[in-house]
């Protein structure tokens, strides 16, 4: 066998995570950027932050957020948090596609895995991270899912609407783990392609390479309206008791 030097190959590196936290929240409309508003005393995002701080298998953060709120994020946010290790802020773009592609750019290459989570899912566990980690280490992509429950429908523009069969549909969540030169091949070739997908394991999958299902959990909410921040209060208020907290 070569000798390779102590080097450790791509497959074999660590795992750097990229916390995506660049967006708006048009939907949430609440005159701050949701990320930042108030669930269980800390900023929303704080919660994903601190659980994948204290998680042993990563080894980096990359935090990405609106390029104007960089030093409010690093002054204001981040120091009450009282996270271990202080994430890398790279700037953000005007889609999550290109905030993920910013992140991406401040991960370390000695990374062998990439882990995407939406600083807006609070409720990450560190099932998903382990589990989604392990599928990643043997086939490459991993990501969390859950089945469809409801019935859905379809709306033509026209007004017309159409039954849709939710036989085989998921749908996906983060955290979503790709070995590192999968992930960045999938943004490279979406970018020269103009590919533009709502979620990177869309852009793997568009590349031709498989991506495995993992399950997720109902409990891991993207909070995007004002109702979710209800139920994540709630969610968070059954959670910490359980846990006598
Ligand atoms: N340009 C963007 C858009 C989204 N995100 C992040 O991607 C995650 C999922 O996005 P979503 O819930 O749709 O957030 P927003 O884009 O903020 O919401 P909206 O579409 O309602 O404006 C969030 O953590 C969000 O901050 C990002 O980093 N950069
Ligand atoms: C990536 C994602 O969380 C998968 O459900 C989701 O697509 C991100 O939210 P958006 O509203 O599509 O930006």
């Amino acid at each position: 066998m070569a000798w390779e030097g102590g080097c450790v190959s791509e497959a074999e590196g660590g795992l750097a995570a990229v916390v995506v936290a660049g967006g708006s929240g048009i939907r949430m409309g609440a005159g701050t950027r949701k990320q930042y508003l108030a669930l269980g005393g800390i900023p929303l995002m704080g919660h994903s932050l601190r659980m994948l701080d204290q998680n042993p298998e990563v080894e980096s953060i990359v935090l990405v957020v609106p390029s104007e709120d960089m030093v409010y994020v690093r002054d204001c946010i981040l120091p009450d948090l009282k996270l271990r290790r202080v994430p890398s802020l790279a700037a953000g773009g005007t889609t999550r596609q290109a905030s993920v592609y910013s992140g991406l750019n401040s991960v370390d290459a000695s990374a062998g895995f990439i882990l995407v989570h939406d600083a807006v899912r609070p409720f990450l566990e560190y099932r998903h991270i382990s589990e989604t980690l392990d599928v990643a280490r043997n086939h490459g992509a991993a990501t969390l899912v859950i089945d469809v429950v409801d019935t859905l429908r379809r709306q033509l523009p026209g007004g017309n609407v159409l039954m849709v069969d939710r036989q085989g549909l998921f749908a996906v969540q983060t955290p979503q783990v790709f070995r590192s030169d999968i992930l960045r091949r999938a943004h490279e070739t979406a970018l020269a392609r103009g590919l533009e997908g709502t979620d990177d394991a869309g852009l793997v999958t568009a590349m031709g390479h498989s991506v495995v299902f993992v399950r997720g959990s109902r409990i891991n909410l993207k909070v995007t309206s004002p109702e979710d921040l209800i139920l994540a209060e709630a969610l968070l208020g059954i959670i910490r008791k359980k846990a006598g907290l």
